[in-house]
Formats: C-alpha cells, structure tokens, sequence
C-alpha cells in the first residue's frame, strides 16, 4: 500500500466524502438554475443551467483532492488532467435532470477508476449516488465490485456523511421501471416486460438514480434497455451503466447489458452507451434468459 493520497481507496474515500460535502450547495444552487442554456452536451442532449453548475461545483472540489489524475463528466467532451495520481473520477453531475422543472428527484453519480478512462467497470474502487429526494442521502461502497459493501447515508446540511445501514436487496421483489417508448423496445425485451408486469408493480420516475433506489429499497428491477432506435440504449457506460452495476451487484443483486455483466462491457470511448438492466438475481437471470 502506498502512501495515503496515492492508495486507490483512500483517494476514493475522499471523493466520496467531498461528493457528499459539495451536495448541500449543489442542491441549495438548483431554484434558480431550472432553465435550458443553448447548445447540447457530448451526448446530443439539452443542457440546464443546473447540470453546468453541479458539473463546475464538483470538477473544482473533486480535482483538488491529492491522488485524482483525471476528471470526467457527462456534461464535458474531454476529460480534464487534474494532476498527478492514479484515480479517475466519472461524474453524472446531475442525474435526471429533466425532473428540475417539474420538481422530481434527482441525483449525483460518481464512479471512482483506477486507472486511465474510459475504464471498465472491474476498474473501479468505488461508486455511488447522491439522491436528491425528500432528504438527501448518499449509497455507495468502496473496495473492488467483487468485495465492496453499499452503505446507505445521509447527508446533513454541512455535508457530513452520516450512515444509516448497510444494503441488501429485498429477497421478495416488488418494483420495475423500464425506460424508453414502449413501441421502441424490441419484440424480446417487451415479452420479457409482459411477464414481469404480472409479478410486480411499475415505478417510474425519469431518474435513473432515483427510481434504482426504489429498486434498492423494495427490490425489482430497473432498465433503460436497448431501443429499435437505440441499440445501445440511452445510458453511459462510464458515468451511469458501471456506477449503478457496481451499487446493484455490491447490494447481492446483478446487473446485465442484456449478455452479462455491466462490469465485465469493454470499455471503447468516454462517452459511450450502454443497455443497463439491473436488479435481483432472479429477475435479470430471467432477463438474460429472454434477450437469447
Ligand atoms: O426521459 P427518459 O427517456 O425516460 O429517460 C430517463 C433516463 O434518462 C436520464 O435522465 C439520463 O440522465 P441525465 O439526466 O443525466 O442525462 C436517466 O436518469 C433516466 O433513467
Ligand atoms: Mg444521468
Ligand atoms: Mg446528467
């Protein structure tokens, strides 16, 4: 092990506790930042006023820390070289942040590599999410995918991580959220939904975070699947798909591109998609079982 601030879970450690230090300014910043800006992010979306701040607000706090050579974000084409040190940090800086201007739940993503990106998801020494719900909370563990622990927190107004449990997935499932236009999804991902639809009971909500917490909380399963449109679906491989794959399999249960883990997807651009189906084991064993 090396010194503090080059040690992959010290450093990552310290990302996860200024994620949690800088979330009471970036919700305290969202009232007056809920329109659109002109132009669109890497991935061809409308940006908020809202997305750029958080995006700022955790580029200048994460890309100090001793230990973080890179940062990246959704909102950014390139990564951006913060120094010397051998973690990159992948941020969603504002996850579902179409939910603003109807005042819905959204949330920070943060995947923390060791090593260079795009990075693959075995890369990773730690992942987890801000939610901004009712409360602010923060799920998220350290450690490599294969022995990492999810703990929920919650975050008080100073920015202090308090914890309140470790989590596990709910044996009994009861919730799904499927994203993308019904007539988009191809014919095997909507006999799949046809089955399930039967066993439990729909939730969704636009955020990717917030309705995989519901999945957390009450287990189920969450996907934002491939698309006749889209065939690799709508979420980011480096900022969405590995974070939430890493928080699902740490909390007992998996996660899919539809042909096996999340983690194990090679890694080929910043910004790439990915299909993201996670939840219980049974559910995804089934998943996969129905994609061929
Ligand atoms: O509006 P749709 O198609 O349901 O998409 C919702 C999905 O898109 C996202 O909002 C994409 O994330 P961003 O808001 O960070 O771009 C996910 O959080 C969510 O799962
Ligand atoms: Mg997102
Ligand atoms: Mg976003």
């Amino acid at each position: 092990m090396g010194a503090p601030d080059t040690d992959p879970e010290a450093v990552a450690e310290a990302v996860l506790d200024t994620v949690a230090s800088v979330a009471p300014e970036v919700r305290a910043g969202l009232p007056g930042r809920r329109r659109y800006l002109d132009g669109e992010n890497p991935s061809g979306e409308d940006v908020l006023a809202a997305d750029v701040y958080a995006d700022d607000l955790l580029e200048s706090a994460i890309g100090a820390l001793d230990g973080v050579g890179t940062y990246a974000s959704e909102e950014r084409e390139n990564a951006v070289d913060t120094g010397d040190g051998p973690v990159s940090v992948a941020v969603d800086p504002l996850d579902g942040s179409s939910n603003l201007r109807s005042n819905n739940p959204m949330g920070t993503v943060v995947a923390v590599y060791d090593g260079a990106l795009p990075a693959g998801g075995r890369d990773l020494v730690a992942a987890g999410f801000v939610l901004y719900g009712p409360v602010t909370s923060m799920v998220a563990g350290v450690g490599a995918p294969e022995e990492t622990t999810i703990r929920e927190y919650l975050v008080t107004e100073d920015g202090e991580r308090e914890a309140v449990d470790t989590l596990d997935l709910p044996n009994d499932p009861t919730v799904y959220g499927f994203g993308g236009r019904v007539p988009d999804w191809p014919a095997d991902f909507a006999a799949y939904v046809d089955e399930v639809e039967d066993e439990l009971k729909l939730r969704y909500g636009g955020a990717m975070i917030a309705d995989v917490s519901q999945v957390l909380t009450y287990g189920g399963v969450f996907a934002y699947p491939a698309l006749e449109s889209a065939p690799n679906g709508k979420l980011r491989l480096q900022f969405e798909g590995n974070p939430v794959a890493y928080v699902l399999e740490g909390a007992g249960g998996r996660s899919s591109t539809g042909d096996g883990s999340i983690l194990d997807a090679p890694a080929t651009g910043l910004h790439q998609r990915v299909p993201v189906h996670v939840g219980n084991d049974d559910l995804i064993e089934r998943l996969e079982a129905a994609l061929g």
